[in-house]
């Protein structure tokens, strides 16, 4: 057993173990507890048996890191963040070693915080220009205020394949992102949705670990994107301007049925009357969803991020469904789920990636994906012929 103690302030000390075995951890456990540096707990990891080893420059980078996070710093937190966006190998594992050990401070710190979650974690979607970002800016400021820490994550692929983001520019939220208790992290300009929901699940963890009580994430309500952040988050949330029908197509039903909230924005002005129809339809169509929770019946709202007139009582009714949720179990449930979800998600990923450049299989993906365009090979039988390859090949 070999520990490494070093002194970083009067206050701190920081403790790396290396090379243990279950037995020494008990007991590293218990000479830290009653130390009194039940904090320094979450360092206990020992990663080297799930991960291969890091060398010494690597493993100064994920210290610095996960010290510089768990202590509060910014700029740490979105080195962090690029560091589990990178597609490059090497810094892949970097990345994973880093969540490793924020996992075990997450899990340290939920157990001092009687096994409640860190943060509350909110998906927002709506379509182009329902004032998504107009919202965030009124609401994180009202949460700042309250003393909370906000962070804004946005899951945006559109920007891979078209080119231009749905989700706007730089210059979105820009009294928020001055505020030095929010973090607004843009959507990583390349990726695939698997990868950016990765990476989206991953920065959720690190804004935990760095202190942030809300996470916001936001996606625009047009592709699958909805769908995959449903299912990173305790609360969804739709918003939606007052209009309805033809302006409403690219929302899709089913992104309504997971809506644990709907908000109708911008009731204000002329727009007051309008926003009160939409919500009676919403109210209405509603009533007929299948029930999925046993203790929260989804809620339809109308607000102004404009005037901020509604922002506080959704915030009210949001914690009212934390609350809930938290006491009859089904917020911890469906975390547990969607763990799970995560893991196939990344394997899914993984084995495609793994596929495509498997050595049996590289070089024929173009010929029979043009065999396929043309028409000569059905889709059924090219997928079968590489698969074939594939296993021979393993
Ligand atoms: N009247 C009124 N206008 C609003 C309100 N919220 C947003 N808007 C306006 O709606 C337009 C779109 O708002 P954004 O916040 O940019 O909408 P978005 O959904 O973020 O759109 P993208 O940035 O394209 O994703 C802007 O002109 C806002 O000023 C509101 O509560 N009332």
């Amino acid at each position: 057993i070999r520990i490494r103690r070093f002194h970083l302030s009067p206050y701190r000390y920081f403790l790396r173990v290396e090379s243990l075995t279950p037995a020494h951890l008990d007991r590293v456990k218990w000479m830290w507890s009653s130390n009194g540096l039940r904090r320094e707990l979450c360092q206990q990891v020992a990663p080297d048996q799930q991960i291969e080893g890091l060398s010494d420059r690597e493993q100064r980078l994920v210290d610095r890191l996960y010290n510089g996070l768990i202590q509060g710093h910014r700029a740490c937190l979105a080195e962090a963040i690029t560091l589990v966006e990178s597609t490059q190998s090497r810094k892949k594992k970097i990345a994973q070693f880093l969540l490793q050990k924020v996992l075990s401070y997450h899990r340290e710190q939920e157990k001092l915080n009687q096994g409640k979650p860190l943060a509350f974690r909110v998906g927002l979607s709506g379509p182009p220009g329902a004032g998504k970002s107009t919202f965030i800016e009124c609401f994180g400021k009202m949460l700042t205020e309250r003393k909370y820490k906000v962070s804004v994550l946005a899951v945006d692929p559109s920007s891979s394949t078209s080119g231009g983001s749905l989700l706007g520019d730089k210059t979105r939220m820009t009294e928020l992102s001055r505020d030095m208790n929010a973090y607004i992290r843009p959507s990583p300009t390349r990726g695939t949705l698997g990868g950016v929901t990765r990476t989206t699940n991953e920065a959720i963890l690190l804004c935990e670990g760095g202190g942030y009580n809300v996470v916001l994430v936001e996606t625009v309500g047009v592709g699958q994107s909805e769908f995959a952040v449903a299912d990173m988050v305790d609360m969804f949330i739709l918003l939606l301007p007052p209009a309805g029908g033809d302006e409403l197509q690219g929302i899709k039903r089913g992104i309504i049925e997971m809506a644990d909230l709907v908000a109708i924005n911008k009731a204000d002005g002329d727009l007051v009357v309008p926003a009160r129809r939409i919500q009676a339809e919403y109210v209405s169509a509603m009533k007929l969803l299948r029930k999925r929770s046993k203790v929260w019946r989804p809620k339809v709202m109308r607000i102004s991020a404009k005037t901020g007139e509604g922002i506080s009582d959704m915030w009210d009714k949001m914690t009212e469904f934390r609350d809930l949720m938290l006491t009859s179990g089904e917020l911890i449930a469906k975390r547990r789920k969607q763990q799970k979800v995560w893991m196939w998600n990344l394997i899914q990923e993984n084995m495609l990636e793994h596929f495509r450049s498997h050595l049996a299989v590289k070089h024929k993906i173009p010929l029979l994906e043009e065999k396929v365009l043309s028409g000569v090979l059905s889709p059924g039988l090219a997928a079968d012929l590489l698969l074939k390859a594939f296993k021979d090949g393993l």
